[in-house]
């Protein structure tokens, strides 16, 4: 029987896109200076040329928007900043998460193996924003397992409770896989505002740039006014081309201007960036429709990944999240952010039990190497107490 009940999160505050046509094409090469659309020459038969009207005419009709407030543009200083001196490992992160905090806590204090124990571990699950499914199957499984006399003591069922963790989360931790057959292959991110969409992006960059892959890199947040500039810099730092229009452009239009530009010059990766948009805005969803069916007109497979970015803060309002987002644009693979610091961290056990979509990389800080491959032993192995001996390096 469940006995905690959680206040809910605040939704996130909305943003609204609009939607008026993109007039200048830009490509933006690694040294920040864009050039004009009408320097074809330059880049070749690339990326500047309009949508064809009948890609446009197909799609929807998308909610007008307010004005958005600008953000900062990151500095040559930030951008330009050394990585942290060695890898902090995922341990090192995740100690202060709300779910290791509570289970290290917990287990401190050598608990007597009971129903009390049991009690303690469901409100610790709840409070780390584990859900109540999740939770209850846990819990659930714990119980009858003691019941049958399986542990000798307190730290026999964390071992167990370890393995039912991990269990949960094997079946989505599926790296991505970028097929090198396909041309480019294309990844479009998507998610609610805010949530670190463009510094994933970055951070993939690298990433890609690290295993030699040729990408490029489409700045589809059209809306916000700092957006095109954030992923320039990234664009600069990692010396990959971004393309872009003028700010309130059409995201479509962008994505596809980008995709003709990859084909052209045999890029291996293009990742589109869009703006952050809530999931009850229904024209704005619709509008994630809309680029998906733009760019399948020069590629019908694409995008090959629909990468939806998480902020592992958000708690149980990630599932409603992903749920809208799912239906309007086929979510293929997930990224949980932020889930260094004050994440409570369960949500990604809440995300794998309700929908098994892969969970390709967790966001463990700021830096680019804080984007993890998810990897479930050294996540769980992260947020339980070392006393469990396991390895938490990596
Ligand atoms: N601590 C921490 N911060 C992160 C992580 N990923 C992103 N951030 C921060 O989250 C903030 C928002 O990131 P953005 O990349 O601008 O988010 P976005 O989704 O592109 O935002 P919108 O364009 O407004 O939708 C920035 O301050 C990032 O540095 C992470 O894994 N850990």
């Amino acid at each position: 029987m469940l006995n905690f009940f959680r206040r809910k999160k605040p939704e996130v505050p909305p943003a609204a896109p609009n939607d008026s046509r993109a007039t200048e094409a830009a490509i933006l090469p690694p040294d920040g200076n864009a050039m004009a659309a009408d320097a074809s020459a330059a880049a070749g038969p690339l990326a500047t040329e309009p949508v064809p009207a009948e890609f446009i005419a197909a799609a929807m009709e998308v909610e007008p928007a307010p004005a958005l407030e600008p953000e900062p543009v990151p500095t040559a200083e930030a951008a330009d900043e050394p990585a942290a001196p060695g890898r902090k490992g995922w341990r090192d992160r995740l100690r202060g998460s709300a779910f290791a905090r509570s289970l290290s806590g917990l287990f401190s204090r050598n608990p007597r193996l009971d129903d009390d124990l049991l009690d303690e571990i469901e409100t610790a699950l709840l409070t780390a924003d584990v859900g109540v499914t999740a939770t209850t199957f846990l819990v659930g499984d714990l119980r009858k397992r003691m019941k049958a006399r399986e542990f000798t003591d307190a730290n026999a069922l964390l071992a167990a409770l370890r393995g039912d963790l991990v269990a949960m989360l094997r079946p989505v931790a599926q790296p991505l896989q970028i097929d090198r057959g396909t041309k480019p292959f294309v990844l479009l991110t998507v998610g609610v505002n805010g949530v670190g969409k463009t510094t994933t992006i970055g951070k993939l960059a690298r990433r890609f740039k690290d295993e030699g892959r040729p990408l490029m890199l489409a700045a589809g947040d059209t809306f916000r006014a700092a957006a095109i500039a954030q992923l320039q810099a990234w664009g600069d730092r990692n010396g990959v081309p971004v393309i872009a229009q003028g700010q309130n452009a059409d995201a479509a239009s962008v994505a596809f201007d980008a995709l003709q530009a990859a084909q052209a010059r045999g890029t291996e990766v293009l990742i589109a960036d869009t703006a952050g948009r809530l999931h009850t805005q229904q024209g704005l969803m619709a509008e994630l429709g809309k680029i998906k069916r733009v760019i399948q007109k020069l590629d019908v497979n694409a995008p090959h990944e629909v990468l939806m970015v998480i902020d592992g803060t958000t708690g149980q309002n990630a599932l409603s999240q992903l749920r809208q987002f799912h239906a309007a644009v086929g979510v293929t693979g997930l990224v949980v952010t932020k889930l260094d610091g004050t994440a409570k961290g369960g949500v990604v056990f809440a995300l794998a039990r309700e929908f098994g979509i892969p969970i390709r990389f967790a966001g463990i800080g700021e830096r680019p190497e804080d984007l993890r491959v998810f990897d479930a032993d050294a996540f769980v192995d992260a947020l339980l107490p070392e006393a469990l001996g396991t390895s938490t390096s990596n």
